[in-house]
């Protein structure tokens, strides 16, 4: 098993990048795609990754149980998480148990018997933000990512398109 965590603010170029990285792998690769398409402009965006995609690839939608579409995985195939954002997003206003859900999804990317790539948002670099939510948002963002990269064998910190390798 080895686990890779790229990071990055949006547009960082985070998702191209860790596709370059499983596509150096033998396919059939699996993309498990955390976003849910509420609007026509988040329609486009999907459709614009999908075309990017191509042949190779198999998505599976887990907007909410990723530790478990972890776990129906094939022993070996190389996958890649995108992204731990909107995943965690997701959780946080289905009002679920952020801590023991996030301590569950690092026992299952380590769990895959096989090449695991997360991309995850670097957020809090702005200012404090003024609300509630997304103060927890932002805290337990934080602490998710620094969970995966302790697990991690490689991260990676995408700065304007460049990666920038930090561990
Ligand atoms: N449901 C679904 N979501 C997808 C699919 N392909 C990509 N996505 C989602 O698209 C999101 C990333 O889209 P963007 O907003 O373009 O990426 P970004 O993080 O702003 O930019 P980069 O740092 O350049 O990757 C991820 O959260 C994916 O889950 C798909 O086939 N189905």
């Amino acid at each position: 098993m080895s686990l890779i965590f790229v990071l990055g603010g949006a547009r960082s170029g985070k998702s191209r990048h860790a596709e370059e990285i499983v596509e150096r792998l033998p396919p059939p690769w699996i993309y498990i795609a955390t976003a849910e398409a509420y609007d026509a402009e988040m329609t486009e965006r999907i459709g614009l990754h999908r075309a990017r995609r191509g042949e190779g690839w198999q998505t599976l939608d887990a907007p909410h149980d990723l530790p478990g579409t972890l776990a129906g995985l094939t022993p070996g195939q190389p996958v890649l998480v995108d992204c731990l954002t909107l995943w965690l997003t997701n959780r946080l206003l289905a009002e679920a148990d952020l801590a023991a859900e996030c301590a569950a999804l690092v026992d299952a990317l380590g769990a895959h018997d096989g090449p695991v790539v997360v991309v995850s948002n670097e957020t809090g670099l702005g200012i404090v933000p003024d609300n509630a939510l997304a103060r927890r948002f932002r805290d337990a963002q934080g602490r998710l990512n620094q969970m995966v990269a302790a697990h991690a064998d490689t991260v990676i910190f995408m700065v304007a398109g460049l990666p920038m390798k930090v561990k």
